[in-house]
């Protein structure tokens, strides 16, 4: 069994023009068996970036290993052990689910025994003699995945599948997700926009804003990551004793005052009680959103 990450991406950078720099230096790394959630607001890149591993688009600068072989070089054999959804599926309305994996069955070289296993792994085997325009949105969505599915794809690559669902469709496509990993070993590399929606089914994260990846890492090593630089400005009538009695946040003293991180709001009420206690008057108690914050607020809060 190989170490090694199942997508690594060194330094990939991509400009759709000569002015606007869209990647900047993605360094991804999906390990094999885990659920990777790809998070980042809309416009941040992440589509790009994964059409750059399908090679929808082609490489301009870094370099991509899947499955620990460069994707250039390697194209055909690697893009054949990759399931992917990128894009609106192209399901033949007329036809019914089962119609819909044999159009594709041959191009994929799978066996009629194969639809059969991918329509009970979606949940659409009882779906019998309904047309895929009446399905709901989640089972079409989910019949686009069961096409990805035909190929038996060791990796899954699913741009925001989330996307327009309803709550009940969300948490249908949660459970697959879920059970493609742990039942049938699939490694899932998932975007989206809302953390909200992706942070009970995955196992790592990475985040992309304005084109970087801003962080990497495990679930839980996020919500550490996640306060990070927020600042805590303060103006209080005796700014060098509030210095001091501050000595563990390691304040700094400015011309408009004193600044301190700090992590959450417990943390700003304690440092209010320890002025005001010794008798330092406090005129302005001012957290600042740090750029990062801006990106959290950004990836909880839902847009129309
Ligand atoms: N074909 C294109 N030509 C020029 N610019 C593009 C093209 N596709 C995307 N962009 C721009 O590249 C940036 C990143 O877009 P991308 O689609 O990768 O982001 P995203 O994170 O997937 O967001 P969304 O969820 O909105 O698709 C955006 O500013 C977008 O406008």
């Amino acid at each position: 069994m190989d170490q090694q990450p199942l997508i690594r991406t060194t330094g990939l950078s991509y400009r759709y023009s000569r002015d606007v720099q869209t990647l900047s230096g993605i360094n991804l790394h999906v390990e094999r068996g885990s659920i990777y959630g790809f998070l980042g607001p809309n416009g941040s890149g992440k589509t790009t970036t994964l059409s750059l591993l399908l090679g929808l688009l082609n490489n301009q600068a870094g370099d991509i290993e899947i499955f620990g072989q460069h994707l250039h070089r390697n194209r055909e054999a690697i893009l054949g052990r990759i399931g992917s959804l990128i894009e609106t599926p192209s399901l033949y309305g007329h036809l019914t689910a089962r119609e819909n994996l044999e159009v594709y069955r041959s191009t994929y070289g799978a066996s009629k025994a194969r639809i059969d296993e991918v329509l009970d792994i979606v949940g659409l085997g009882d779906t019998g003699r309904k047309v895929a325009k009446k399905f709901s949105l989640g089972m079409k969505q989910r019949l686009a995945i069961a096409l990805a599915l035909l190929p038996a794809p060791e990796l899954l690559i699913l741009d925001e599948p989330s996307n327009g669902l309803d709550p009940a469709g969300i948490i249908e496509l949660r459970a697959l997700v879920k059970k493609l990993n742990r039942e049938h070993g699939m490694t899932i590399l998932i975007s989206s926009h809302l953390l909200g929606e992706i942070e009970k089914m995955v196992s790592h994260v990475g985040i992309i804003y304005k084109g970087k990846m801003q962080f990497q890492g495990t679930l839980a090593g996020l919500h550490g990551f996640q306060r990070q630089g927020a600042r805590l400005h303060l103006r209080t009538s005796d700014n060098e004793a509030a210095r001091l009695l501050l000595g563990e946040y390691a304040p700094r003293v400015g011309a408009d005052g004193l600044h301190v991180a700090f992590e959450n709001n417990a943390q700003v009420a304690a440092i209010n009680r320890r002025l005001t206690g010794q008798g330092i008057d406090v005129f302005l108690l001012h957290p600042k959103e740090s750029d990062l914050e801006q990106l959290f607020i950004d990836l909880t809060t839902a847009h129309a």
